[in-house]
């Protein structure tokens, strides 16, 4: 059964969007990923926000550009928790989306990430955060993760100066 959707408002934002997929398989997690736009298809919108819950989905990535309205309004339609993941954009650089994306009203929230790369992939990791409760073998998976990451890191060495 799929646990996650992950949605985006164009094939563009692919290139970005694919980070969050890719933690999801990584860890295993059944995902689906589908372009929605609440501008251009505002009918295939609002019927997968009201389908998310019957059909069991945990949460919702949704990754958008510029005047990003589709995890908001997905939020809008769903009491499924809905990641915004803001897309860098041509002109605006992102920044256009992540404020288009994090300034939700009060009542209709949508948890927002980081702008690009980052933030899609945290998103990720954050939907398997939220699964890992329930679950303690994906528990483990994601404190495995962390703990391959923290070594990378205490591993990491610096140019001599010259
Ligand atoms: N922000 C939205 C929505 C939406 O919010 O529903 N639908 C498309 N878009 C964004 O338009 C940008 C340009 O899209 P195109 O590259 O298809 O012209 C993309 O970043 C997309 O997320």
């Amino acid at each position: 059964m799929i646990q996650v959707g992950v949605v985006m408002g164009s094939n563009s934002d692919w290139d970005v969007m694919q980070h969050a997929a890719k933690q999801l398989k990584a860890f295993g997690v059944e995902f689906e990923c589908k372009v929605v736009s609440a501008h251009r298809t505002p009918d295939l919108l609002f019927q997968y926000a009201e389908t998310a819950a019957e059909r069991g989905l945990t949460c919702i990535i949704a990754g958008a550009g510029g005047a990003a309205h589709l995890p908001g309004m997905l939020a809008a339609k769903t009491t499924v928790p809905v990641l915004g993941v803001p897309v860098p954009s041509k002109y605006l650089r992102g920044e256009d989306s992540l404020l288009s994306i994090v300034q939700m009203p009060k009542g209709i929230p949508v948890a927002t990430f980081a702008i690009g790369e980052a933030g899609a992939a945290n998103a990720g990791l954050f939907a398997v955060a939220m699964l890992a409760g329930g679950k303690p073998e994906l528990a483990k998976q994601l404190n495995d993760f962390r703990e391959t990451q923290k070594q990378t890191v205490l591993d990491m060495e610096l140019p001599e100066v010259e």
